[in-house]
């Protein structure tokens, strides 16, 4: 869906848990309605996840508006985060004969650090991080609001969720080395500092500055009228024609890509020495069947091949940078439509691995939805080790061994990298750390389930509905035995 302006949307949940029935109730419906998944109610079964240590309560409403309301056959309640390994193991084969994992689930409203021992969750081992992609969303754009002085261009960010949304997925990535990073974009800054005196104009001076780091790009916002979609652009790139990134704006792309030769001889050399079997970073993607090699989001900056013959078909590459261009034209000389991204880029995604780096008033608590305790949390890789040194002494060793990266937040480029980075120091030597990743890793949950719904752990682990209404009469009568004790 394109991120145009007058879209919204709300999700029925928050951290796992319900917040919203009627919404929630509203989309169980469309789903399982007559146009879309068309359910035969009594004789379906039916796997729902569930955000790990739900209270009882709420799992025990749930399964009676299945049951009563709906009439499933069958139903199991599963934590989501159980499910990923079965994806994991089963169909890409990981994990080997380690029967433990440890699921680093990052979704939208938190992060989730889960031990996992055969396939079932370790009691009480689980660590949450109260920091998930729709904060770094939020965040994003106050933060732009702020940077973007132009008020038509905040009036354009307030309540526009979806375009800050795209902005994160388009532009954002994760530094490897945050100091350094941070550090060599100054310096760039410093070094530009010359020629912008001896330009004299300050407005040519801040242009001039703006460009001056690796950091800088641009987001064009979308233009409803000419029915185009918003998009990340790196100035400097296009401004001498050469097109934007391979598989459209809608890839993140970290700042080490590079741009195209337009030579075709070059470019066949080049894809000669590669080989034949390599595949584009593009069809890679587009490829989650399960033999899928490991997915490495770092790739989307493999320029040569996204952006080459296998993308454009026989179109010769000069070609095929026009028809970039043309879909996704360099920023005009309107800046209104223009966002302007620099150190931002880095600083969002900065806040899952400290998130105390966020300095929020009271005023950004209320805005944001969150309690003040969010900024005082640890970072994700010490909420990894913690959930390890909560789970028995025995798996210990073993949990890192087999670490599952799912949820759309591990999208974000070079987050792998950085993970594995901070997590090595703060685990023994000796203990190997493995870290896997996939191209769709929000798919991996619903992936998991598939498996685990088809195979022979599922009936064991789910009720039917006479068992229900079984339990229901039984809890009835005890209910009513009660109460005459009570009474007599
Ligand atoms: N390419 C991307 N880069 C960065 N973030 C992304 C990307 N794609 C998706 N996301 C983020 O992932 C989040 C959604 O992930 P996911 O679908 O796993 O969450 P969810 O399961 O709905 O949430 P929760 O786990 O909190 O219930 C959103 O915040 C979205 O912005």
């Amino acid at each position: 869906m394109p991120p145009q302006n007058d879209y919204f949307f709300s999700r029925p949940m928050d951290m796992g848990l319900v917040t919203d029935h009627a919404l929630q109730r509203a989309l169980w419906e469309r789903v399982f309605s007559k146009s879309y998944l068309n359910v035969d109610f009594k004789d379906s079964a039916l796997l729902l996840t569930e955000a790990p240590q739900t209270p009882r309560s709420v799992t025990e409403k749930t399964v009676e508006v299945l049951f009563e309301e709906y009439g499933f056959s069958r139903v199991c309640l599963w934590p989501a985060a159980a499910l990923v390994p079965h994806y994991y193991r089963k169909k890409r084969g990981i994990g080997g004969e380690n029967p433990c994992s440890l699921v680093v689930d990052c979704g939208a409203s938190s992060c989730l650090a889960v031990p996992v021992f055969e396939n079932e969750m370790v009691p009480l081992a689980t660590r949450r991080l109260d920091v998930g992609g729709d904060l770094l969303t939020t965040h994003l754009t106050n933060v732009l609001m702020n940077t973007q002085k132009e008020k038509e261009k905040q009036n354009w960010l307030r309540d526009k969720f979806l375009i800050s949304e795209h902005v994160k997925q388009s532009c954002c990535f994760v530094a490897e080395d945050f100091v350094g990073t941070m550090d060599l974009a100054k310096r760039e800054l410093d070094d530009a500092r010359p020629s912008i005196s001896a330009a004299g104009a300050l407005i040519h001076a801040s242009r001039t500055r703006r460009f001056a780091t690796h950091l800088f790009c641009e987001y064009v916002l979308p233009n409803a009228e000419a029915g185009r979609e918003g998009y990340a652009y790196i100035p400097g790139r296009n401004r001498q024609g050469i097109p934007p990134p391979p598989g459209g704006p809608l890839q993140p792309f970290p700042p080490t890509f590079s741009p195209p030769s337009v030579d075709s001889s070059d470019r066949k050399r080049k894809r000669n020495k590669r080989g034949p079997v390599r595949r584009s970073a593009r069809e890679r993607r587009r490829r989650h069947d399960d033999d899928e090699e490991d997915y490495d989001p770092d790739e989307d900056g493999d320029q040569e091949e996204g952006c080459g013959a296998d993308d454009m078909g026989e179109e010769s590459p000069a070609a095929a940078a026009a028809k970039w261009c043309e879909r996704w034209p360099p920023p005009d000389d309107d800046e209104t439509h223009v966002l302007r991204l620099n150190n931002e880029r880095i600083l969002i995604p900065e806040i899952l691995f400290r998130p105390s780096d966020m300095c929020l008033s009271d005023k950004d608590l209320k805005e944001y939805k969150i309690g003040p305790h969010v900024q005082h949390q640890w970072g994700l890789p010490e909420t990894i080790q913690r959930a390890i040194y909560a789970s028995p002494p025995e798996l210990q060793p073993h949990l890192p061994a087999c670490i599952l990266l799912a949820g759309g937040t591990t999208k974000l480029p070079h987050f792998k990298q950085r993970l594995m980075r901070d997590l090595r120091p703060m685990l023994p030597q000796e203990w190997l750390i493995e870290m896997h990743h996939c191209s769709e890793p929000e798919l991996c949950a619903w992936r998991g389930g598939s498996v685990f719904a088809t195979s022979g752990d599922f009936y064991p682990n789910s009720m039917s509905r006479r068992e229900y209404f079984e339990g229901v009469e039984e809890a009835k009568r005890a209910a009513a035995g009660a109460r005459g004790r009570g009474r007599g």
